[in-house]
């Protein structure tokens, strides 16, 4: 069972503008986070953790969310035509990020956007989440639809990285998340991506003359350099970036 690396809170770009400094993404990664080793030998966390005391059941959590995720991948794969081990190693040997986000309830006057519109860099996100809260673009109507709170089931969707592997033939979902006017809310973000420095591309078996390569390569970290070093400037969508 691969070992999730890191356990943190959310690492959305607005929390850190205050500072006015631009700090190294992955230094906030490091400092804001728990990594735990889920056999147990070692752990290593601080206060900014919300969960210490739960965190017997976090790590379960974060194994159980593993396993669907990359079973949900192969089945994705598989609809790819690329065979439900494609890239095998990469998935396995891949990273978990959690991402735990606490909403206030909405109050009269306040904004009630929680989480900024965004797409997530990781080819899939697992969300579980208190309440509903969850909106997504439905690029149809190129409006915002909100996801139902179903008691006991986890939402799925892809990220960035599905679309450049999949060559676009899989759109990553643009999604935010809204205030609760009934309770303050809690999700937790399982996002599922290569390691930080693998570099993902197109599968080159969805690439051909109708069909021509149309981003260009992108690592975790790649990501992570284009967030802090768009933190003075409205961020432009990293996707966008990679585009041929
Ligand atoms: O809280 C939510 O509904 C969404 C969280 C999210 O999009 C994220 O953590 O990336
Ligand atoms: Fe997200």
């Amino acid at each position: 069972m691969p070992t999730p690396s890191v356990i943190g809170c959310n690492i959305g770009q607005k929390s850190h503008q205050s500072t006015g400094k631009r700090p190294s993404y992955k230094t906030l990664l490091q400092s804001r986070t728990t990594e735990i080793n889920l056999c147990g030998r070692k752990s290593r966390h601080n206060s900014f953790f919300l969960f210490t005391e739960s965190r017997d059941c976090m790590g379960n959590f974060a194994v159980e969310v593993r396993r669907v995720a990359l079973q949900l991948m192969g089945a994705i794969l598989e609809g790819l035509g690329l065979g439900k081990d494609y890239e095998h190693d990469k998935f396995e040997e891949g990273l978990q990020l959690l991402s735990v986000n606490r909403y206030p309830k909405e109050s009269e006057g306040d904004s009630t956007i929680g989480l900024a519109a965004h797409s997530d860099y990781g080819f899939l996100t697992i969300l579980l989440a208190s309440s509903q809260g969850l909106e997504v673009v439905d690029r149809n109507s190129d409006s915002w639809k909100v996801v139902p709170q179903l008691p006991h089931a986890l939402h799925v969707h892809v990220g960035d990285p599905m679309e450049v592997l999949s060559n676009g033939k899989i759109k990553t979902v643009v999604h935010r998340a809204v205030l609760n006017p009934k309770e303050a809310r809690v999700s937790i973000a399982s996002i599922h991506g290569f390691a930080l420095d693998e570099k993902v591309s197109s599968a080159k078996e969805l690439v051909n003359e109708q069909n021509p390569e149309k981003y260009n390569e992108s690592s975790f970290s790649d990501f992570l350099d284009h967030l802090t070093s768009n933190m003075d400037k409205k961020p432009r969508n990293f996707l966008e970036s990679l585009r041929k």
